[in-house]
């Protein structure tokens, strides 16, 4: 599903964030990024949804090659990969789900299709009962989770989380990565770039590990880090 071939960033002054990556993630996985702060887990996670470009290499998505892609397809990869972030990104004058609605409106799905979906995926989240709540009113495990169903409501081929646990307790931060974990057992591909070391040793997934841009570890059911 995501494929990267000698991938290279360097930002713009010379910083390399990332350096030659070369991956596969397969349909249905469940991956955790892993690695110190600057090791260039969000340039990765930017680069899979093109808001970046490699200076070097290529990425595909679905067999697509998004770095040759042209600006005016991008809004349909965008819609294949559900994105949640640290600061769950929510709109502040909107309910539960106004948020979570509006990401169907930009996508222009009909009112019906709208009236069905949302109240599902809230569902889904375990967030009903909160609807017509503004983020305000929201515990941050629940806006997390407005995010989650937002990034979900289009059904994305994959979900792709940047330290969605980083302003969560760590009662919360488990809750949130169980969700994940559901999420990917019933289909969706699921990429998160953590520092929550407990979560991954707890769960055993697949864990890439960045080093200042390199790729120095992947592996599968794997553990936050291998030194003692
Ligand atoms: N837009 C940018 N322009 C220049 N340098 C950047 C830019 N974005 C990130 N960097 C640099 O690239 C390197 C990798 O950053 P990145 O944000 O990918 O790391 P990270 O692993 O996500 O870190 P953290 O865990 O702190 O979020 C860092 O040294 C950062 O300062």
């Amino acid at each position: 599903m995501i494929e990267m071939y000698g991938v290279s960033k360097v930002y713009p002054g010379g910083l390399t964030a990332l350096k030659d990556i070369n991956l596969k993630i397969s349909r249905g996985e469940f991956v955790f990024i892993v690695g110190p702060s600057g090791a260039g887990k969000s340039t990765f996670i930017k680069l899979l949804f093109r808001e970046e470009l490699p200076t070097k290499g290529q990425i595909f998505f679905n067999g697509k090659n998004i770095t040759r892609m042209r600006n005016r397809d991008i809004p349909f990869l965008r819609r294949r990969i559900g994105i949640v972030f640290q600061d769950f990104r929510l709109l502040p004058e909107k309910t539960a789900y106004e948020n979570v609605a509006f990401a169907m409106e930009v996508v222009e799905a009909s009112g019906k299709e709208i009236r069905k979906k949302v109240p599902q995926v809230l569902e889904r989240v375990g967030l009903s009962h909160k609807a017509d709540a503004k983020p305000s009113e929201l515990s941050g495990g629940e806006q997390q989770r407005v995010a989650l169903a937002r990034a979900l409501v289009n059904e994305p081929d994959v979900l792709v989380a940047d330290e969605p646990t980083g302003n969560l307790d760590p009662d919360t931060s488990w809750d949130i990565m169980k969700l994940l974990s559901d999420i990917n057992k019933r289909g969706t591909t699921v990429v998160v770039a953590t520092h929550a070391r407990e979560l991954v040793n707890a769960m055993r997934k697949r864990v890439l590990q960045l080093d200042k841009g390199r790729l120095v570890r992947d592996e599968e059911r794997g553990v936050y880090s291998n030194e003692a």
